[in-house]
């Protein structure tokens, strides 16, 4: 990404973020625990942070990973340096690792939307999301693809002058790689419907916004991905490329976009090309996650665009095959919380220059 500024700049020490606790089935919890005790040691410098979550549940997987850190219930005022500070959920967790269990859908989404509220109420500066199974919520009567689009529906009327929920946009945010996917959690055989030259032009447009105002790229570099293997071959391997892309490519360029391509997606990934760009926005889901996970598996953040918050996320899921076995990384978790405490930074900053 060339001479840019650093995504983790250190500069959060004022942040207060919130923590969603995510599927207690799986290895948010262990991450969580992990990574309050390096920063709780000093081994490693984070944001403040509590979690909305379950303490009794978290207290069961320290003592079942072995771990001295303990959770204690919160509920206002300075955080706890001698305990990970939980503000619990009405709808109690109880999933042991790996055995997620419905009736705990009720307490994840809990968690999700609390922490949107303690925002709104300015009593946290930014949501960090741990894992949630998207299968079992679903089969919970969860209405949503994912946390992008439920917390858009969370941000309704937040201006207070508007019904309408904001458009939220995926972003994943590596040391050497943005990626964002155009269309997201569908079926493979729906993308070619779903991608039209509205969509591209909306999502790029929050897109390039949000790179200059919360990431500080003054004039954002868009790389486009073809849909077609090689970008289409001229029309010889399909037409996306021709009738959809070109099209919104257009239009953006009339507004002072920078817009590259569209650019054959099997090539504009290895590092030379990277450098032409600062985002690349993808046609499908895994056409954004797999470079950025290939590459960076361990320090990407899903970032949430077009939001009237901040709201971070580790890359990975929940991660059953692991879970409460000790094995999980928690780097990527790491790695949101200091994004978030990085730009909740900015923001207030941002809000001081402005008054
Ligand atoms: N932000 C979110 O809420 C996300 C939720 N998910 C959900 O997670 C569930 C499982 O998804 P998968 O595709 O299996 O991906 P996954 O990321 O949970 O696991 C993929 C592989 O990576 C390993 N892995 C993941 N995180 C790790 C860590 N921190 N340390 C060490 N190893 C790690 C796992 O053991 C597994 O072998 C799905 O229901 C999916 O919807 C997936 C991605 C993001
Ligand atoms: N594959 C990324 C993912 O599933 C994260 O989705 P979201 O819950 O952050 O919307």
């Amino acid at each position: 990404m060339g001479a840019q500024p650093s995504l983790q700049r250190g500069n959060h020490n004022q942040a207060r973020l919130c923590v969603s606790l995510g599927d207690p089935a799986g290895i948010g919890p262990e991450i969580l625990l992990k990574t309050w005790a390096m920063a709780a040691d000093g081994a490693i410098e984070v944001p403040s942070f509590f979690v909305l979550g379950d303490v009794d549940l978290l207290n069961d997987r320290a003592q079942l990973l072995g771990m001295s850190a303990r959770a204690s219930a919160w509920a206002d005022g300075a955080l706890p340096a001698d305990s990970l500070p939980v503000l619990q959920v009405n709808n109690p967790l109880s999933s042991k690792p790996g055995k997620p269990e419905p009736k705990d859908a009720a307490g994840v989404v809990e968690a999700i939307e609390r922490g949107v509220a303690l925002i709104r109420e300015g009593r946290a500066s930014g949501l960090v999301t741990l894992p949630i199974n998207k299968k079992h919520l679903y089969d919970a009567g969860f209405e949503f693809p994912g946390h992008t689009e439920y917390l858009a529906a969370l941000a309704t009327g937040w201006h207070g002058n508007s019904a309408d929920a904001p458009r939220s946009v995926m972003m994943l945010a590596g040391p050497d790689l943005r990626t964002v996917p155009v269309t997201v959690h569908i079926p493979l055989e729906n993308v070619k419907a779903a991608l039209t030259a509205d969509l591209i032009v909306e999502t790029a447009r929050i897109v390039n916004a949000d790179l200059q105002s919360r990431f500080a790229i003054a004039k954002p570099r868009l790389a486009f991905a073809g849909l077609n293997p090689h970008a289409g071959e001229d029309g010889a391997l399909g037409t996306e490329e021709m009738t959809v892309l070109e099209p919104a490519l257009a239009v953006l360029r009339s507004e002072g976009v920078e817009c590259i391509g569209p650019l054959p997606a099997d090539t504009m990934f290895h590092a030379r090309a990277r450098q032409a760009y600062d985002v690349a926005l993808c046609m499908y889901h895994d056409q954004a996650l797999i470079p950025a996970k290939a590459l960076a598996f361990d320090e990407s953040v899903n970032v949430t665009l077009g939001l009237p918050f901040i709201r971070t996320s580790p890359d990975h899921g929940t991660a059953y095959d692991i879970a409460g076995t000790g094995k999980a990384d928690p780097s990527s978790f790491i790695a949101a919380l200091k994004m978030a405490g990085d730009l909740a930074a900015a923001a207030a900053q941002a809000t001081v220059t402005a008054a």
